[in-house]
């Protein structure tokens, strides 16, 4: 059996991505030793059989030891490590989740139901660098992966809804934290039928602008209002979320940068762990809005074709419905008055599953087969 490095496995990421693997017995196949850079010397988790205790996860020697590694530990961690890894001569697959090493031009982005010729073509060229995307893109690439596979698009611009549990769990903590906060500020009017609603707003309001609101990991509030920026700021206006749009979608595909233009605003807002997109697709031809749902709906089997109609979209599209699944939903599916070129899509996913976690465990499965 290989031996399998898993670095990052009791973070938000990588218990979800502990979760799967368990689900889908991964660890009947590998070998695992459970890496730290904190509790080395304590006790692997009793889920992997004879995983003995945790590895320094700073230790070259150790890591040099396994065959594959897998990193959700952060991009911090994969700079202080993987240089030094590679410049010791050893030649094993890295799978992380972190941004750091995906624009390198010997790693791979990895979402295989889109890019498995990419992922194949690489390895057959010696490439063991291997990052999952950028979450929205993950995201997006899997919902509209009918239109790439038809080579239909011509530019798309997104517009995101993107959860809290991308910045992480304090972040998700304090959102909650904000929301229970406001309630309770304004609780003895809300329980009182007769009280006006504007008194209650203005009170809510006057809150929120408080010192009062728990904003040390946001920084603004989030509860009751949105961040219309997502990552740091670049020199062209751009948030970095919004270029890793262009740039990893391209790389993905397997195309020389900005192939298809991509862009859009990246906005943060109070959903718990599902990033929602409003897509505007121009298409490189008119084609029926039947066949394009085919062909959203047949690329695979995680797509969840919403049919444009309120109720229906009200129920199934949407971060209540969806989160805690594989499932994109993908619906609002219609043309737009721009044109009949023009094509209008929702899409909902889950940003820790196929936003983070699954992409690694199925290149897991994929470095498994060589
Ligand atoms: N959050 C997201 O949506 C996405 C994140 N990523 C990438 O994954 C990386 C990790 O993200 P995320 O999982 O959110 O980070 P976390 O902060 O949840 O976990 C990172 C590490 O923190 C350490 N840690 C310290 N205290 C605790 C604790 N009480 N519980 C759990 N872990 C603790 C663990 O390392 P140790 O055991 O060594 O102490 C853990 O591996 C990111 O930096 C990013 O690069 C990628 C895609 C999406
Ligand atoms: N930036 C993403 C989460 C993330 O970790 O992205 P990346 O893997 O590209 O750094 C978000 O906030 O929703």
């Amino acid at each position: 059996m290989k031996k399998v490095g898993l670095v990052g496995w009791r973070g938000m990421v990588g218990s979800v991505l502990m979760q799967r693997m368990k689900e889908e017995r991964d660890f009947d196949l590998i070998d695992p030793t459970f890496f730290t850079t904190s509790q080395a010397g304590q006790s692997a988790p009793e889920y992997a059989a004879n995983a003995g205790v945790l590895q320094d996860a700073f230790s070259l020697e150790a890591l040099r030891e396994m065959d594959i590694i897998v990193s959700c530990q952060g991009g911090d961690y994969t700079k202080q490590v993987y240089p030094g890894l590679r410049e010791s001569g050893w030649n094993g697959y890295w799978i992380d989740a972190a941004s750091a090493l995906r624009m390198n031009d010997d790693a791979v982005i990895i979402l295989d139901p889109v890019n498995r010729n990419v992922i194949d073509q690489s390895i057959d060229k010696g490439i063991r660098t291997f990052a999952g995307g950028n979450c929205t893109v993950s995201l997006m690439m899997l919902g509209l992966g009918g239109l790439f596979e038809n080579n239909l698009v011509e530019w798309l611009s997104s517009m995101t809804y993107q959860a809290a549990s991308g910045s992480g769990a304090r972040h998700m903590r304090e959102l909650i934290s904000q929301m229970g906060a406001i309630r309770d500020h304004v609780a003895p009017e809300l329980n009182d039928p007769a009280s006006a609603i504007l008194d209650i707003d203005r009170k809510v309001s006057e809150f929120m602008r408080s010192d009062q609101l728990p904003t040390d990991q946001w920084g603004v509030p989030l509860a009751g209002s949105l961040i219309p920026w997502i990552d740091t700021q670049l020199e062209n206006g751009q948030s970095r979320e919004e270029w890793k749009g262009q740039a990893e979608t391209n790389k993905i595909l397997g195309l020389s940068a900005g192939t298809i233009p991509v862009d859009g605003t990246c906005v943060r807002i109070g959903a718990m762990r599902c990033h929602s997109q409003a897509f505007t697709i121009k298409l490189k031809k008119d084609v029926d809005v039947s066949e394009i749902e085919q062909m959203l709906a047949s690329h695979n089997q995680w797509v969840d074709l919403v049919p444009n109609d309120r109720d229906v979209t009200m129920n199934r599209l949407s971060p209540a419905n969806i989160t805690g699944t594989l499932n994109i939903g993908v619906g609002r599916v219609r043309k737009m008055n721009m044109g009949s070129k023009y094509l209008n899509v929702f899409s909902v996913g889950d940003q820790l599953l196929w936003g983070a976690a699954e992409p690694l465990r199925r290149m897991l499965r994929i470095a498994l087969e060589d």
